[in-house]
């Protein structure tokens, strides 16, 4: 993980103060990880270092994609690298796609949305994991629709029991940043 990256969410994403989290606990700090990853720079660094980061892991990765909104710019990042990469000649290209919150009420009534194929072997992504639910939530739509879980990638780690709710859940985890990495770079509130 580069330096660059912990920086720019420290420094564009971590804020202390008094949050409701998608759980519905309670956090003192808030990750609002949007501000990076849909960020000019932050899409060039997110997408090289997970593509990095899933190259590493050797999963045989078809596609990526999470459960919106969190997730989207990260899996679109990586398309986007791997695009790339491919040019110069040596990998495949990875896909991505979106899982809706829900099914989608009118035109083709979808709950995941993009070039997603059922039988693609598949890294969940999130943007930050908490408890593991929205990755979980992920997980089953994808199995539903016919993918094959390879593992969850995540941009930050909280590190509240999500990696190991996932774990429990027989789901290998990779962060590219901790909660540990970004805490003593925030101001005290
Ligand atoms: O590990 P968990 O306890 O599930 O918490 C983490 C989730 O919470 C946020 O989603 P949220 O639904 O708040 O926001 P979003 O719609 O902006 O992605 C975040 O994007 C993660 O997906
Ligand atoms: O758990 C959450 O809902 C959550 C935590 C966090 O730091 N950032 C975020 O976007 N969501």
């Amino acid at each position: 993980m580069s330096t660059r990256l912990t920086t720019l969410l420290a420094e564009r994403s971590a804020k202390r103060g008094d949050f409701v989290l998608a759980s519905g606990r309670r956090s003192t700090l808030y990750v609002d990880c949007r501000l990076t990853t849909m960020s000019p720079e932050g899409q060039i660094l997110i997408g090289r270092e997970a593509l990095a980061a899933l190259r590493d892991s050797g999963w045989p990765v078809d596609s990526v994609g999470g459960l919106t909104l969190g997730a989207d710019p990260i899996s679109y990042a990586i398309a986007h690298a791997s695009a790339l990469e491919a040019e110069t000649g040596t990998s495949g290209m990875v896909r991505s796609f979106t899982v809706r919150k829900e099914a989608k009420q009118h035109g083709t009534g979808k709950l995941i949305e993009g070039p997603f194929q059922a039988g693609d072997k598949v890294v969940v992504v999130e943007d930050v994991i908490t408890t593991g639910g929205s990755a979980l939530k992920a997980v089953e739509a994808i199995r539903a629709a016919g993918g094959e879980i390879l593992g969850v990638l995540a941009l930050v780690d909280r590190q509240e029991g999500g990696r190991e709710a996932l774990e429990a859940a027989g789901l290998k985890v990779i962060a590219l940043v901790t909660a540990a990495d970004l805490l003593p770079l925030i101001p005290p509130a």
